[in-house]
């Protein structure tokens, strides 16, 4: 039966840092390169053998992917990189400190800004340093001026269901390497998480999450790859 394994990329420069970041591209840290490592060994390990890979459009998703498929033997396996899958656009907050920003704003308001469902941080301005309507790799996309877990949701789960699942449905072991807030998005879904409990989901880093899909390609419990 089909299986499709989540990964958030390893630990980040401005995960290190504590800065907001969304669709910033920071790349790795050698932290976050020994997990993205350590998650492609665990997939050998465990017999459990990608034959199709998903990224984003972001360094530190995509490096997670090559440096997890190269301890696996899986470097040839053909992959999509979309901007679908990228980190919720984080908006005026990108690139502040998240330790300052509570001080100021409040513990409570940063939780909501990071965590609840449908309330996205206060916009990008147009003129930001951290802007990227120029960046070539959107071009012809929209790129948002912040996105809520909700508006994360709007285009993670279309991409799911019309390039994801598809491969699923031919038998596939699909690796998906993303972020802590699109990959949210997509086990809110596949578990059915409501949008009360999903403020209370962390996904960690480098650590694969596992769903195997039964006949009628309904996912079954998702589990920890370590654990299995
Ligand atoms: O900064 C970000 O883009 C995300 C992921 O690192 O952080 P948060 O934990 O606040 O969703």
């Amino acid at each position: 039966m089909p299986s499709l394994i989540l990964v958030r990329h390893g630990q980040s420069q401005w995960n290190l840092e504590n800065r907001f970041t969304g669709w910033w591209d920071v790349d790795l840290t050698e932290k976050g390169e020994a997990e993205a490592r350590a998650a492609g060994q665990l997939l050998a390990e465990k017999g459990l053998l990608p034959t199709v890979a998903f990224t984003s459009l972001q360094t530190r998703a995509i490096r997670t992917l090559h440096l997890a498929l190269e301890n696996c033997g899986r470097v040839w396996i053909p992959e999509t990189k979309d901007w679908r899958l990228n980190e919720r656009h984080y908006g005026g907050l990108t690139g502040l400190d998240k330790a300052e920003t509570a001080a100021k704003h409040g513990a409570d308001q940063v939780k909501i800004w990071r965590r609840s469902f449908d309330t996205p941080p206060p916009p990008l301005a147009d003129d930001s340093e951290f802007a990227l309507a120029h960046d070539p790799r959107y071009a012809g996309i929209d790129v948002p001026a912040a996105e809520s877990l909700k508006d994360t949701i709007a285009r993670v789960l279309p991409y799911y269901e019309n390039a994801i699942l598809p491969a699923l449905k031919a038998g596939e072991t699909v690796i998906v390497s993303a972020h802590g807030n699109s990959l949210r998005a997509l086990v809110k879904h596949l578990s059915q998480i409501s949008d009360t409990d999903i403020l209370e989901l962390e996904i960690p880093t480098g650590q694969p999450i596992v769903y195997d899909f039964d006949a009628a390609f309904q996912p079954g419990e998702r589990h920890y790859l370590k654990d299995r």
